[in-house]
């Protein structure tokens, strides 16, 4: 392994050949899916939860990365990023909605997520806000549009847990602690739209450090109508996700300040 090799994702500077902006997926399976919308998508390497692809998208280079899911391998995944040139992030996901208007197969944009993770808090106290840069936001509209796609904007409740944090009562417990029951009724009369796992961390951390990120998320299942996805929409839903998100890299990336 080279002497500049990052501790994790196992990556050189000089492997991403100058790139600024990278994709960030939870699911590793993901990542190849990606890079194969781009032109000349190369494997790159893959350990624990990082599987990492580089491609190009209008002549410049575009590295797509796996987050894993939560928070503290989010952070991970953004910090080595980070010390390899990236200075724009993209997240795209798979969601739960909780409001009962939003369709599964339909897309959410995050404004701004709930910080319900522990990582965050290692960036920046609570009280600062977990918040998509403006020209990340932009471009997964644009996008969004342009691909026809429904989407909603606004709030994102990120959790460090699937179960007790995005108040499911089938934990291994059998019990949710008095802190989440009844949090989902209070977040949805807040109008947050959506349960995911890593926004809270990606955006604080970015925030935080002068860098850029956005995120979208393709909706597996309401909350309001039941607790499984439809399997059957989750490929679908979540194609349409990554061609926004590809979308809008490209238009990220023809501001030309990448
Ligand atoms: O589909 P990904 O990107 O993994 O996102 C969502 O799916 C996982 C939970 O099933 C969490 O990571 C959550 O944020
Ligand atoms: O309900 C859901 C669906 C996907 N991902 C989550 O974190 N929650």
């Amino acid at each position: 392994m080279p002497a500049n090799t990052v501790f994790h994702l196992g990556i050189t500077r000089d492997q991403l050949q100058g790139a600024e902006l990278a994709i960030v997926p939870g699911d590793p399976a993901r990542v190849e899916r990606i890079a194969s919308q781009m032109d000349n998508p190369t494997f790159l390497h893959s350990v624990r939860e990082y599987t990492s692809w580089l491609a190009w998208l209008n002549g410049k280079p575009v590295v797509v990365c796996s987050t894993g899911i939560g928070g503290p391998s989010t952070s991970i995944a953004v910090e080595e990023l980070a010390q390899l040139g990236i200075t724009t992030f993209l997240r795209v996901g798979t969601t739960g909605a909780i409001q009962a208007h939003i369709d599964p197969g339909s897309l959410i944009i995050t404004n701004a997520s709930v910080r319900l993770d522990g990582a965050s808090t290692h960036f920046a106290p609570m009280e600062f806000p977990a918040v998509s840069s403006f020209e990340c936001t932009e471009a997964l509209v644009s996008a969004a549009r342009s691909e026809s796609a429904d989407y909603q904007v606004g709030i994102t409740a990120s959790s460090d847990t699937f179960y007790p944090g995005q108040e499911r009562y089938d934990t291994v417990t059998g019990h949710v602690i008095r802190r989440f029951r009844g949090s989902m009724e209070e977040w949805q009369a807040l109008g947050v739209l959506n349960y995911e796992m890593e926004s809270a961390t990606l955006l604080t951390m970015c925030a935080a450090s002068g860098l850029k990120a956005g995120c979208v998320a393709a909706v597996i299942v309401n909350r309001t109508r039941q607790e499984i996805p439809d399997e059957s929409k989750i490929a679908e839903a979540e194609a349409r996700a990554v061609k926004v998100v590809v979308n809008a890299a490209g238009l990220l990336l023809n501001q030309d300040k990448h």
